[in-house]
């Protein structure tokens, strides 16, 4: 992991460390990535609630209990989707900046007066909601198939099956990806 981050894993704003202490420092050329959000996005990292949710709340919603020694994969996989859901979890940020950008008049006041009500309202799209789940359960069959030769015996079985893959989205993976957004709104005007 450690090469990862020496080669400048969190100099990308799109990325966000899990232990941001003590990280070793990046040997590579600083690459000037275009700054597109208000500064106060650096401050915002929910990694510690992703971590509680990935472990406590998906992984035992669909993995068996038992202990199979393969230790460094597991933990190698699990490294994987962390990050991958703390990628798409933290583009609220960016979300947010094009939403605030595409509304500014209806946003200002409900960050002035730091309502988190009205901002969730306003960045609110149910049918965009409704058509990500959907298109994740679609992800998941596609993806999750088994792929044999001849016999059919299997098909409608899936590695995952797809009803936890869009329920993760339904109950976690959306409400924190608001919860990023509006923790970026409310801080935009600063
Ligand atoms: O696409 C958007 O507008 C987003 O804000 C992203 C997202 C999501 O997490 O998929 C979150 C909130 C919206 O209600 C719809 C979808």
């Amino acid at each position: 992991m450690n090469v990862l981050l020496q080669a400048g894993r969190y100099d990308n704003p799109e990325e966000h460390p899990f232990f941001p202490d003590n990280l070793p420092p990046s040997l590579v050329p600083h690459y000037k990535y275009p700054e597109v959000l208000h500064p106060a996005a650096m401050s915002i990292n929910i990694n510690k609630l992703i971590w509680d949710m990935y472990f406590n709340k998906l992984l035992p919603s669909f993995v068996s209990p038992g202990d199979d020694g393969n230790y460094a994969l597991t933990a190698a996989r699990d490294l994987e989707c962390l990050q991958a859901i703390s990628r798409r979890i933290h583009y609220g940020k960016l979300v947010a900046e094009v939403k605030f950008r595409d509304e500014r008049k209806d946003y200002e006041p409900a960050i002035r007066a730091q309502d988190r009500f009205t901002l969730t309202n306003l960045l609110t799209f149910t049918n965009v909601e409704e058509a990500v789940k959907k298109r994740v359960a679609k992800k998941a069959m596609t993806f999750g198939q088994e792929v044999k030769l001849g016999d059919d015996g299997d098909k409608g079985k899936y590695k995952v099956d797809p009803a936890i893959v869009s329920g993760l989205y339904a109950d976690w993976v959306i409400p924190l990806t608001k919860e990023v957004e509006i923790d970026y709104l409310l801080r935009r005007l600063n």
